[in-house]
C-alpha cells in the first residue's frame, strides 16, 4: 500500500483508529468537522475534546477540508455517526479515488431505510460491495488510545481487500482477524449497542450479575436470530464482532451506550440522558431501525423491543422488565 489513508471523522474512534494506522506505518490525514479540532490535531497532535491523554504520532495530520483528506487516499475510513453517514458521503463520493477501499467503523442501522452501514456506503458512493471493509470488535477507543492489547474483525466479501486492511492496522497492541461475513459483523456491532443500553438500565436499577448475564446471553440470542434471517453466519456471533463486542461494551463503564442506559435506568427521560451524555450512543437511534428490521423479517427481538419502548415511548423501565419476564416460557 503506497498512498496515505484518510480518516473522515475526528471523534473518539476516528482519532484512535488514526493512531493505529500511523503506528502500523501509514501516513494519515484526518478530516475534522470542527476547525479547532483539526487545528489541535495538526499543530499539537492532540484531540483534547475526545481523547485528551493521547499524543498522536507525527504521521497523523488533520484538515477541515474533506476533499483535501480524500484526494490521493487509497483507503478512506468512515468514522461519522451512522445517521449522518449518507449525507456526509453524498458530499464526498465524487472525490474518491477510482479503486479506493472504503472502511466502515460505524456500528448502527439507518433509520427509515433499515440499511446496514456497508449498504448505505454501496448505495451512496456507488461502489461495488467488495470495495467496502467493515471493522468491528471489542474496541473501546480510550483503551486502544492507551495502547492496551485488543483484537478486532476486518470483514469484506473480498478477502484480498480485507487482508490489505488487516495489514494496514496490525500493531503490537492491535490484532485484526479477517472474516467474509459482513452482515454478521455489522449486525453484531449494531445490536450490541442496544443490548448495552438494556444492560445499563438494569445496572442502574440495582440488578446484579444474574440479570446482566441473562441480558448478554439472551441479547446475543436475538442478535443471532436476526443475523441468520438476514444471511449471516451464526458462528460470527460467537466471535469478536459478536460475543466479544457485546461483553466488552456491556461490562465497560467507558461505553457510551451502557452509560446512556444507566441514565434511563435512574428514571431520566431521553432528553435528560442526552443532555448528560455528549458522544454518540448509536443504540438510541438504531434500536428503532433494528426493531423495524426484525419485524420486517418476522424475527422476535424482545430486549430490543423493550429498549425502544423505554427510549422512545417513555415506558417506565420497571414495566419493560415486567414485560420481558412475563413472556411465554419456551425451550432455549
Ligand atoms: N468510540 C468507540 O470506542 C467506538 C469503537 C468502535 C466503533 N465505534 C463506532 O464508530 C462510530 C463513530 O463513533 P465515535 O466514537 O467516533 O463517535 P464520537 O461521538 O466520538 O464522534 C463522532 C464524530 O462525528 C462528528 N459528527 C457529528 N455529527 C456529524 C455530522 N452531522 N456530520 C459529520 N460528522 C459529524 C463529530 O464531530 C465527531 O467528530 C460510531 O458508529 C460508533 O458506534 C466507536
Ligand atoms: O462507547 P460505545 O458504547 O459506543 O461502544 C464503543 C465500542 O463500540 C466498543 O466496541
Amino acid at each position: 500500500m503506497s498512498g496515505h489513508v484518510a480518516v473522515l471523522g475526528a471523534g473518539s474512534w476516528g482519532t484512535a483508529f488514526a493512531k493505529i494506522l500511523a503506528d502500523a506505518g501509514r501516513e494519515v490525514a484526518i478530516w475534522a468537522r470542527r476547525p479547532p479540532v483539526a487545528e489541535a490535531i495538526r499543530l499539537r497532535g492532540r484531540n483534547p475534546e475526545y481523547l485528551p491523554d493521547l499524543r498522536l504520532p507525527h504521521r497523523v495530520t488533520a484538515t477541515g477540508d474533506a476533499v483535501e483528506a480524500i484526494s490521493g487516499a487509497e483507503v478512506v475510513v468512515l468514522a461519522v455517526p451512522s445517521q449522518t453517514l449518507r449525507g456526509n458521503l453524498a458530499e464526498w463520493a465524487s472525490h474518491l479515488e477510482p479503486d479506493a477501499t472504503l472502511v466502515s467503523l460505524m456500528k448502527g442501522i439507518e433509520l427509515g431505510t433499515t440499511k446496514r452501514m456497508s449498504e448505505v456506503i454501496v448505495e451512496t458512493a456507488k461502489v461495488a460491495a467488495d470495495r467496502v471493509v467493515v471493522v468491528s470488535g471489542p474496541n473501546l477507543a480510550p483503551e486502544i488510545a492507551a495502547g492496551q492489547p485488543a483484537a478486532t474483525v476486518v470483514a469484506c466479501t473480498d478477502i484480498g481487500r480485507a487482508t490489505l486492511v488487516q495489514r494496514a492496522v496490525t500493531t503490537p497492541y492491535f490484532r485484526p482477524y479477517t472474516n467474509d461475513d459482513v452482515i454478521g459483523c455489522e449486525l453484531g456491532g449494531a445490536v450490541k449497542n442496544v443490548i448495552a443500553l438494556a444492560y445499563g438500565i438494569a445496572t442502574a436499577m440495582g440488578f446484579g450479575d444474574n440479570t446482566r448475564a441473562m441480558l448478554i446471553t439472551r441479547g446475543l440470542a436475538e442478535t443471532a436470530r436476526l443475523g441468520v434471517a438476514l444471511g449471516a453466519d451464526p458462528l460470527t456471533f460467537a466471535g469478536l464482532a459478536g460475543m466479544g463486542d457485546l461483553v466488552g461494551t456491556c461490562s465497560s463503564p467507558l461505553s457510551r451506550n451502557r452509560t446512556f442506559g444507566e441514565h434511563l435506568g435512574r428514571g431520566e427521560t431521553l432528553e435528560q440522558a442526552q443532555v448528560a451524555t455528549r458522544q454518540t450512543a448509536e443504540g438510541v437511534k438504531s434500536c428503532l431501525a433494528i426493531r423495524d428490521l426484525a419485524r420486517a423479517h418476522r424475527v422476535e427481538m424482545p430486549i430490543t423491543e423493550q429498549v425502544e419502548r423505554v427510549c422512545h415511548e417513555g415506558v417506565d423501565p420497571r414495566l419493560a422488565v415486567r414485560a420481558l419476564m412475563s413472556r411465554t416460557t419456551k425451550p432455549e
